[in-house]
């Protein structure tokens, strides 16, 4: 008999076809499909789950009693219950690496849109008001020789901090619990403890993965220790920063301006107050949402479900310690 796969939205028809080569696939191509009954039913036939964007609790994996391996088509893993996943042996695979420059391409945006006040002038000139040259209260601050402090310094911070030392001759700090000494020597980047790094840094970006160590990490006293018109970007996840905590810092001036790609509760609730704050940016988690790489993570994503259920190793897992688990039964 063939393997079933639950695939949730993203694929697109020849990575469809590419699965169906080898098992049978239930495809649901939209987010409310996950509360229907087909998509239950689905679930409780599955070897493989293929899923964006979809809050993987303990209770959906006890719903699925055949399921071996899940897909993310994403790289952060903040929404699958990892404990339980060990716990019943199912492989989780993510997708690193495909999305590291298209996101830090975005964390750069953020940084430039803030610091030039982008969007709030582009959104002036839309509403009829340039009728001079502006002036210095419309002005906004350099980019290019300031301080970038980067708050997790893996491959999408190591991304962001390439762009801003080698393209705009900014200085590179960075707070980690053991040291880089490779991107030490190729960015001059310099290992600060958090604290050092949010007093001294006028572009702080987060890009840490959200975990029970980093959320609420920038917290009210964090931001406290931030320079007055310091700049604040979150390419990560909302919850590592406390919004509630952020929206008091910038409404009092503590902070200058904040780039936010990622909220605590997504989609943004209408009534937050941040997307109309002159000095906030605040984008859909467009992050690595182009053409190029989303297809590009939906593809790894089939690779590593077609290695997995074939029983090679995949490239990309999460958990690898299930791998030899597997292999030692
Ligand atoms: N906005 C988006 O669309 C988008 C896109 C891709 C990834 N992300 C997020 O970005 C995260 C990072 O992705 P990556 O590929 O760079 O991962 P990564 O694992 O390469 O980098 C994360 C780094 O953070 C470090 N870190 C962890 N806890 C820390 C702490 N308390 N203080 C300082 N550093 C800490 C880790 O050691 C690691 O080096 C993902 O987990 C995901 O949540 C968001
Ligand atoms: O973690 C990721 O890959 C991004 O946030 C896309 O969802």
């Amino acid at each position: 008999m063939r393997k079933r796969i639950v695939a949730f939205r993203r694929l697109n028809q020849e990575q469809l076809t590419q699965l169906r080569q080898h098992y049978d696939v239930d495809f649901f191509e939209h987010h409310e499909d996950a509360d229907s009954p087909a998509f239950h039913a689905a679930l409780a036939k599955a070897h493989g789950l293929i899923t964006a964007g979809l809050k993987v609790t303990p209770q959906l994996i006890d719903s699925a009693p055949h399921l071996e391996t899940i897909a993310s088509i994403s790289v952060g893993y903040d929404n699958y219950p990892l404990a339980t996943l060990n716990e019943r042996n199912i492989l989780l695979c993510n997708t690193p690496d495909v999305l590291t420059e298209t996101t830090a391409d975005t964390g750069f945006l953020l940084i430039m849109a803030t610091a030039r006040r982008a969007i709030e002038l582009a959104s002036w000139v839309k509403d009829g008001h340039w009728k001079s040259s502006i002036g210095p209260d419309l002005f906004g601050s350099d980019v290019h020789g300031k301080t970038l402090g980067m708050v997790g310094f893996g491959r999408i911070g190591a991304a962001i901090a390439r762009r801003g030392s080698l393209g705009f001759g900014m200085q590179i700090r960075y707070t980690m619990a053991s040291p880089k000494p490779e991107l030490e020597k190729e960015l001059g980047a310099q290992r600060l403890s958090l604290q050092e790094l949010l007093a001294t840094s006028d572009f702080v970006c987060v890009s840490v993965p959200l975990n029970a160590d980093t959320e609420k990490l920038i917290d009210s006293a964090a931001l406290k220790r931030m320079k007055p018109n310091g700049i604040l970007i979150n390419i990560s996840r909302g919850k590592v920063i406390d919004e509630q905590a952020l929206i008091e810092a910038l409404n009092t001036g503590q902070i200058g301006a904040a780039g936010l790609d990622v909220f605590e509760q997504e989609p943004l609730p209408v009534e937050s107050p941040l997307p109309y704050m002159p000095n906030v940016v605040a984008l859909p988690h467009i992050g690595s949402a182009t053409h190029e790489t989303r297809a590009a993570m939906a593809q790894r994503a089939v690779d590593n479900m077609l290695l997995a259920l074939a029983g090679s190793n995949p490239i990309s897992p999460v958990n690898p310690e299930v791998l030899t688990r597997r292999a030692s039964v």
